[in-house]
């Protein structure tokens, strides 16, 4: 494999897309949609699984990994691929989204964020400078800029502030990136819902240059018909020729408009924190399995999928495990979930492929609402 990072846009379908992004790593078929892998790890799930529901690329957290084991341990380790026992593509977030959600007694000026740990107070430093060489030690494919997300609702000025900090930022993400062959470095478009804020937004990381655009500043409390009606325009304000991120998003109807959208890749915790909660997605709708209605029903979650739990297991099994707390149960409806969200995305590519995408979204639509889950 050439040491090299590129994308290369191969169907249309309205402006839904789709691709492949190429990196030393393998791989990565676009629409794709990547499982949140925290603390190095994806929650109840080996990493051969993960692959086997067909995830290409999954997510770590430079936030959580710089707190606890340490960026410099996992660099001494080898990297976060050897750390974690995943050899295809990572994708790391930058950090200030999950300081600002998640540490206390924090403070942001225009240098960066100073934070108290979440998991023992500790003093950190997070900064566009830090953050590039946190996710250099890890050794991630694609790295995110350092930004500021501002929580919405909030005035035009604090949204517009907020981006234009966010620009600032990315110029010196760029600069503290340096010259890595193989490597990729996305900006992250801000400006809230504003349709002038985001394509100065996007106009501003044009200028500096970015293997990939991120849509950020969404599935931040706005809700899905904001969100779509950002998606309307923000998408088509970044380049064409150039993989489009939309973060932390989402519900598979919520990944579905985003892709319609012109979105190649997506990442959400929901599948595998449902998957712990009991919350099982399938294609007829949630089935939310310690319901008692489920307690005798021999069936499995969904006949038509190929994960081990729909295999090997039936809906009243799964909600005794669930019910009793077993350890099992996080594993098989995380793997089901995960399994489910693959098959959107599989679903998708092959439809975008064969412009028949409108046919595809009509169905997926249909399953829903058909019911009797
Ligand atoms: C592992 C989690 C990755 S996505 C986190 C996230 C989620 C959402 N919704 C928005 C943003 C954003 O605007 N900027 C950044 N860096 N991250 C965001």
């Amino acid at each position: 494999m050439k040491n090299t990072f590129s994308f290369e846009l191969q169907k249309t379908d309205g402006a839904a897309r789709t691709g492949v992004i190429r990196t030393p790593r393998g791989e990565v078929r676009t629409p794709a949609f990547m499982p949140v892998g925290t603390a190095a790890t994806v929650k109840a799930m080996m990493p051969e699984s993960v692959a086997e529901t067909g995830a290409d690329i999954l997510l770590g957290n430079t936030y959580h990994l710089m707190l606890r084991p340490t960026a410099e341990r996992i660099d001494r380790l080898g990297g976060l691929h050897r750390f974690m026992n995943w050899d295809r593509p990572i994708l790391t977030d930058s950090g200030g989204f999950q300081v600002m959600s998640l540490s206390g007694l924090r403070k942001l000026t225009e240098d960066g964020v100073t934070f108290k740990s979440h998991i023992d107070g500790s003093k950190h430093v997070l900064s566009p400078e830090t953050s590039m060489e946190i996710q250099r030690l890890l050794g991630s494919d694609i790295v995110m800029c350092f930004d500021e997300c501002p929580a919405l609702p909030a005035d035009k000025s604090r949204i517009a502030d907020s981006m234009r900090l966010s620009m600032r930022w990315a110029d010196r993400s760029r600069a503290a990136f340096g010259d890595r062959p193989g490597h990729a470095l996305f900006g992250i478009q801000q400006g809230g819902l504003e349709e002038d804020l985001r394509a100065e937004s996007a106009e501003a990381l044009q200028q500096i240059g970015f293997e990939g655009y991120a849509v950020g500043g969404l599935a931040v409390g706005e809700g899905q018909e904001a969100m779509f009606g950002c998606l309307d325009f923000a998408p088509g304000q970044l380049p064409v020729d150039k993989p489009r991120y939309l973060m932390g998003v989402g519900k598979p109807d919520d990944i579905v408009g985003a892709v319609k959208r012109g979105i190649d890749m997506m990442d959400c915790v929901l599948p595998s924190r449902s998957g712990r909660t009991g919350q099982v997605f399938t294609r007829h709708g949630v089935v939310n399995i310690k319901n008692a209605r489920h307690a005798d029903d021999p069936r499995p979650l969904d006949d038509t999928c190929r994960c081990p739990a729909c295999r090997n297991y039936s809906r009243a099994y799964l909600h005794h495990v669930f019910r009793s707390q077993e350890m099992i149960s996080g594993m098989l409806l995380t793997w089901h979930n995960l399994t489910y969200f693959q098959d959107i995305m599989q679903g998708m590519r092959a439809a975008i492929a064969a412009g028949t995408f409108d046919a595809w979204e009509a169905d997926f639509h249909a399953g829903r609402a058909a019911g009797d889950i």
